[in-house]
């Protein structure tokens, strides 16, 4: 139990985090997905219901034919006997005819509507008058009909009546029961195609439906989730003019119980509730993100690690890069690809360079200031570099200490467009101050050959996906082949990024004994604590 509550607090706690929904909109969400729900289950019935009509009206179809022939069979072979004097021999044939035509419940003869004597019920002890057929020569071949006539089997039991000339058969009431039609509201009219006479109804068929199924024709409006609509199924035997149509009444939904409907209300509004908490998640996440960061920024929880930079073929470690790391206490770790984006989608990127400068220069400047050949890069965006308030920001900030303009490498990180005149301005004064300058990330987009003639870099960075190209025959590997070709005509360092094997230093060094690195092979961002380690005990020398 104790179990359960905390996970059940962890959970309140877990949705007390989420972006809440308004009411509004989850009442809409909510109200679109009940139509959604309910019109899918609505549809899905009717699917159900198309089939399973067709299926009776064909069985019924089925049907008719065989009591039909087997009516008309015992029609014709009870009228064609010789002796029809209803004495026993005569009676003996009657039933042996009957016998083999199961639909059939009875053969009899009669004179003028009177029935004499019947396979059944033997010669009767005086005449039972039938009352008036409901239609005579209904098909033309002399045929009587009735629906539903009181019949020798007693008080309140009626029965379908056939006669030509004067016998009659009457149809089993069992003639259709065993036909499935699976709903309690479906029917069949079966009704003469010519006449619109009906002979009979079966099932559920209430009266002012006949004509209703008789005249139903199909369309897409059988479909909608209207209460009065019906589905048909017609099955025809133009030879006879004999028709039959089934007819499902109640359709989709209103067949259902009140409480599925119920049930797929609540549905609908869970779903809607779901769906309107991951609508608001994913349109709010990055907005709850950012501020995430923004708070971040002003409690200057983002802090700098170091990664070395070195000279490849001294392994002496001649610099570091600050790279700007994030742990925010929910979500953890946040790679800078996204909070850096992310600042400087949002007009927040100089107020965390700030705080990525300030404690980059109180973590290092003891390091700077001991050793005059060490120097620390710094990203700046190139955003940055366009406001004022920068340069009186490094002003103020570098007057704290005893560190060398010539120490601080700004690399200049070019991920949104900035314009191109107050980008070199920006430059030339931060050289001027004897600041150096580093084209970050070149070979790439925003950083190419353009930028390196008109900003004049102390040091270009080969992005990584250079380095990490190096032995694998591709166009990034010829590409970096071009570069060391620039390189040799230019006086500029180059450092390569992202340098993880051997193999890739090697190649590094055989064209060009000059440059500098980093990369995992040699380590990754350290802190503070670590990075004055390595820088005491050199560990890469050569
Ligand atoms: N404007 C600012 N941009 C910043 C700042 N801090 C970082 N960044 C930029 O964010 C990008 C992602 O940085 P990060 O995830 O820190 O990745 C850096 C290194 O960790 C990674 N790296 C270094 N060595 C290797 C390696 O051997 N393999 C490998 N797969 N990755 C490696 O490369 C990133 C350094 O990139 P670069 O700056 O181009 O040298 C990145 O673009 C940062 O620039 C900040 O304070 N301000």
């Amino acid at each position: 139990m104790g179990y359960i509550k905390s996970q059940l607090v962890k959970f309140g706690i877990f949705l007390s985090y989420l972006p809440k929904p308004s009411w509004s909109s989850t009442a809409l969400v909510s109200l679109i997905c009940i139509f959604v729900i309910l019109n899918t289950a609505h549809f899905r019935t009717i699917g159900d219901e198309f089939i399973s009509l067709n299926k009776y009206a064909h069985d019924v179809a089925l049907r008719n034919q065989q009591v039909s022939f087997q009516a008309q069979k015992v029609l014709a072979l009870a009228s064609e006997l010789s002796d029809q004097s209803c004495d026993n021999n005569n009676l003996n044939q009657l039933r042996r005819i009957r016998a083999r035509y199961h639909y059939i419940e009875d053969v009899s003869y009669t004179q003028n509507n009177a029935i004499h004597c019947s396979a059944v019920w033997g010669k009767l002890d005086s005449p039972f008058q039938l009352t008036a057929p409901d239609s005579d020569d209904a098909s033309g071949e002399g045929l009587s009909f009735w629906r539903s006539a009181d019949y020798l089997t007693g008080e309140f039991e009626q029965r379908t009546l056939l006669k030509i000339k004067n016998v009659i058969v009457a149809i089993s009431p069992a003639a259709y029961l065993d036909i499935n039609r699976r709903s309690t509201k479906t029917g069949v009219v079966m009704y003469n195609d010519n006449t619109g006479f009906v002979y009979f109804t079966l099932d559920d068929m209430p009266s002012d439906y006949v004509a209703k199924a008789i005249n139903h024709e199909a369309s897409f409006k059988d479909w909608l989730p209207l209460p009065n609509a019906i589905i048909t199924e017609k099955r025809c035997d133009h030879s006879r003019n004999f028709c039959s149509v089934a007819i499902d009444r109640k359709l989709g939904l209103y067949a259902k119980p009140f409480t599925y409907s119920a049930s797929l209300v609540v549905l609908g509004i869970i779903v809607g509730i779901v769906l309107s908490f991951v609508i608001q998640y994913r349109k709010f996440a990055p907005r709850a993100l950012l501020s995430k960061l923004r708070f971040a920024i002003k409690r200057e929880l983002v802090f700098p690690l170091y990664q070395p930079k070195i000279h490849l073929q001294s392994g002496r470690i001649i610099g570091v890069e600050a790279l700007a790391r994030w742990v925010d206490d929910t979500d953890g770790f946040i790679s800078p690809d996204t909070f850096i984006s992310l600042a400087e989608q949002n007009g927040d990127i100089l107020k965390l360079t700030k705080v990525i400068v300030r404690k980059t220069l109180k973590d290092l400047h003891t390091f700077l200031e001991a050793d005059r050949s060490l120097s620390v890069n710094i990203n700046v965006a190139a955003s940055d570099l366009g406001e004022l308030d920068f340069f009186d920001f490094i002003y103020r900030e570098m007057s704290l200490y005893n560190i060398h303009n010539n120490q601080i490498v700004f690399e200049v990180t070019e991920r949104s467009a900035m314009d191109h005149d107050v980008l070199i301005n920006s430059a030339k004064r931060l050289t001027r101050d004897g600041y150096k300058l580093s084209l970050d990330d070149f070979g790439t987009g925003f950083s190419n050959l353009s930028w390196l003639s008109s900003l004049e870099p102390d040091e270009v960075k080969i992005d990584m996906m250079f380095t990490q190209a190096i032995g694998t025959q591709t166009v990034n590997q010829i590409t970096l082949d071009g570069i060391f070709q620039l390189l040799e005509a230019l006086d500029t360092c180059a450092v390569f990024e992202g340098i993880e094997t051997e193999k890739e230093l090697e190649y590094i060094l055989s064209r060009s004994l000059n440059s500098n690195g980093q990369g995992w092979y040699y380590s990754k961002a350290v802190d503070r604590t670590e990075l004055s380690r390595m820088l005491k005990e050199q560990p890469y020398l050569t």
